[in-house]
């Protein structure tokens, strides 16, 4: 075990989140943010590293500068205005132009620090979103992964004043350095002592520091917990049913009690790192006095001059501050390390469904359709198979609807189709090729999926509809027949600024719609590419029955020679396809036109009775 790694458990202990190893090693992120800093904007950093530099020279020469005012000062006490004052004068003058340069020099790094700090925060907020979009689905119901997105997402304001930290640490370091050669000159026994002094409180800072990460870290599933409740407890989209239950006590309690366990883990912490910093600050301070004590004894015996009694103290002053700056500033740093690996492991996952060059485009027209050979498929987290040796053929330009109860697997089978998951045993063919050879954004692109929980974008009419091909996003008469085609155009008429009406109450202007007429804009995302596959996954439900029939009755003229699968729970609407598949529990039970299976009399058939019944 090495020394290092020896002083290190010291003092930050085996739990693994303080794993000393673990905080050596977050400390390499800190290049990588450095890099990311350069990246940001290479000028502003530059510039901001040259006026550092500048800066970390004027500590020790303002002080030796001081000194010499002093000696002139006393010599023309001693020879009681004897001696010439012009050289005072012109310390003094240049003492106060350095004074106003560094003034200046410090606003100047002030302004680049914000200016670079915003610009830092929101490339890593678009990067951030620019990841995620590449990861798979599965990952973001992965609880693990989902608290790495949120650490990533809340630390922007963290990491902008980690870049702060980074930077005056290399400004601290080289005036520390810059101090102590003048120091050196005159006593090189006083850094000995400063550095002793400076070491209690290090100790302290950096244990603190790291007990505070653990703390954090420990409690990160009860703090989403709490923004969880906190956007519960006052949103828009949650404000009917907690009125209508009377939930407001239910999550206010729950609230209050898991917000008071954090705060009293918290306030623990936060008085043993206060009593304990204070305690060690003050032996520092201790030690700094008794080597002041010590200048001034010397200056009294006259074995140096005033003026070296101001230089000394000044330095001496200024290096235990500077070192204790960059001592606690390293712990700081060091800690938050910890939070910034977790915002370049969030950009270290990777995802598993990916393209690489060689992968296929998707035929134009394909000529063959989907096959399912023997798919079985288990979400990650789960022991049982959501489906389970699916065989079928999906001809081209047929029509088929998935039917089943809740839970039998519709949802999951389309999510297979436009590889959102890869089948966990067998296989799926395109045109007899498997869907993992073709190129992943190509065969998207030909795909045209609108889910049962499709976004309700708080965006405008237009845009909520351009979402479906966002490249025509400006293409307002290819948005404009969309609608005509979902019937969205119906809801846009009632709106007085027409395709321009902000929808969702998030934003100022913004109007609410019912369930139906959010169904139709989404609806129209379906019609604004020309895909090959169009899949609606229940997007109809709230649709009155007569407005299914007759949006199903369009989309079936619209799609003329397409493949389409549907997902509903109306056998009204079911019954329009070409084929339907029954599913119960993963399983293909079924599969035939309405009329096959109803004469097969099994499953499918019971029940559509149960609901005609259920209709008359
Ligand atoms: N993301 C997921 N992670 C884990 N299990 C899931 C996930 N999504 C669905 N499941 C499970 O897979 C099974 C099939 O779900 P699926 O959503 O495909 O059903 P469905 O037939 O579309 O149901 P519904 O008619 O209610 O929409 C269910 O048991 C469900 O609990």
């Amino acid at each position: 075990m090495s020394i290092l790694y020896k002083i290190a458990s010291f003092l930050y202990g085996e739990s693994p989140e303080t794993d000393p190893k673990a905080r050596l090693a977050s400390l390499k992120s800190v290049p990588r943010l450095l890099k990311l800093i350069w990246q940001t904007n290479p000028r502003m950093a530059l510039t901001n590293i040259v006026l550092r530099l500048i800066t970390s020279v004027f500590p020790p020469v303002m002080l030796y500068i001081g000194k010499l005012i002093i000696d002139e000062v006393v010599l023309l006490v001693n020879t009681k205005g004897q001696h010439t004052n012009e050289d005072l004068w012109i310390w003094v003058s240049v003492e106060f132009a350095l004074a106003v340069v560094l003034d200046i020099l410090n606003r100047l790094i002030n302004l680049n620090d914000t200016l670079l700090g915003d610009l830092f925060a929101n490339k890593s907020s678009v990067q951030i979103i620019e990841h995620a979009a590449k990861l798979d689905l599965y990952q973001f119901e992965n609880p693990t992964f989902y608290d790495k997105l949120e650490k990533a997402r809340q630390q922007t304001g963290g990491r902008t004043y980690m870049m702060t930290q980074v930077l005056a640490q290399l400004q601290s370091i080289i005036s520390f350095a810059m101090l102590g050669v003048g120091l050196a000159i005159f006593s090189p026994w006083l850094i000995l002592v400063l550095l002793i002094a400076a070491v209690p409180s290090f100790i302290s800072e950096s244990r603190f520091n790291t007990l505070k990460y653990s703390l954090t870290t420990a409690w990160t599933p009860q703090r989403r917990e709490l923004d969880y409740i906190r956007y519960m407890g006052a949103s828009d989209s949650t404000a009917k049913e907690l009125k209508i239950f009377n939930l407001s006590d239910f999550l206010s309690q729950r609230f209050t009690k898991l917000s008071h366990e954090f705060y009293e883990a918290n306030r623990k912490l936060s008085i043993r790192s206060a009593f304990w910093g204070g305690l060690l600050y003050l032996l520092s301070t201790g030690v700094y006095y008794g080597a002041y004590i010590y200048i001034i004894i010397n200056t009294v015996h006259g074995a140096i001059t005033l003026g070296d009694l101001t230089f000394l103290a000044g330095s001496f002053d200024r290096m235990r501050s500077a070192f204790q700056t960059i001592m606690n500033r390293f712990a700081d740093i060091s800690s938050r390390a910890l939070y910034l690996q977790d915002f370049f492991d969030f950009f270290d996952l990777k995802p598993a469904i990916i393209s690489d060059n060689s992968s296929k485009k998707v035929p134009r027209p394909i000529q063959k359709g989907f096959t399912f050979e023997h798919v079985s498929f288990q979400y990650p987290d789960k022991d049982n198979y959501s489906l389970k040796n699916i065989s079928f053929h999906l001809k081209i330009g047929e029509k088929i609807a998935l039917v089943g109860e809740n839970g039998a697997g519709k949802t999951t089978l389309v999510k297979l189709l436009a590889r959102l998951y890869e089948p966990t045993e067998g296989r799926i063919l395109l045109d007899g090729v498997d869907l993992r050879e073709y190129d992943i954004e190509d065969l998207r692109s030909q795909i045209g999926i609108i889910f049962q929980d499709y976004v309700k974008f708080a965006l405008k009419v237009s845009e909520n509809i351009a979402v479906g091909n966002i490249k025509e996003i400006n293409n307002l008469e290819l948005i404009k027949t969309a609608a005509q085609k979902s019937l969205a155009d119906t809801v846009v008429k009632k709106f007085p600024e027409g395709y321009e009406q902000m929808l969702a109450r998030r934003f100022k202007g913004g109007v609410e719609m019912s369930g139906g007429e959010w169904q139709k804009i989404a609806l129209a995302r379906a019609y604004m590419r020309d895909a090959q596959l169009v899949i609606l996954d229940e997007p109809t439900a709230s649709l009155d029955a007569r407005a299914e029939h007759e949006v199903f009755l369009r989309f079936s003229e619209l799609i003329t020679g397409k493949m389409a699968v549907l997902i509903s729970h109306r056998f009204s609407t079911v019954r329009m396809a070409d084929r339907i598949l029954f599913l119960e529990n993963g399983e293909l039970k079924e599969i035939g036109s309405h009329e096959e299976l109803m004469q097969l009399n099994g499953k499918y058939a019971d029940l559509f009775r149960l609901q005609a019944k259920g209709y008359t």
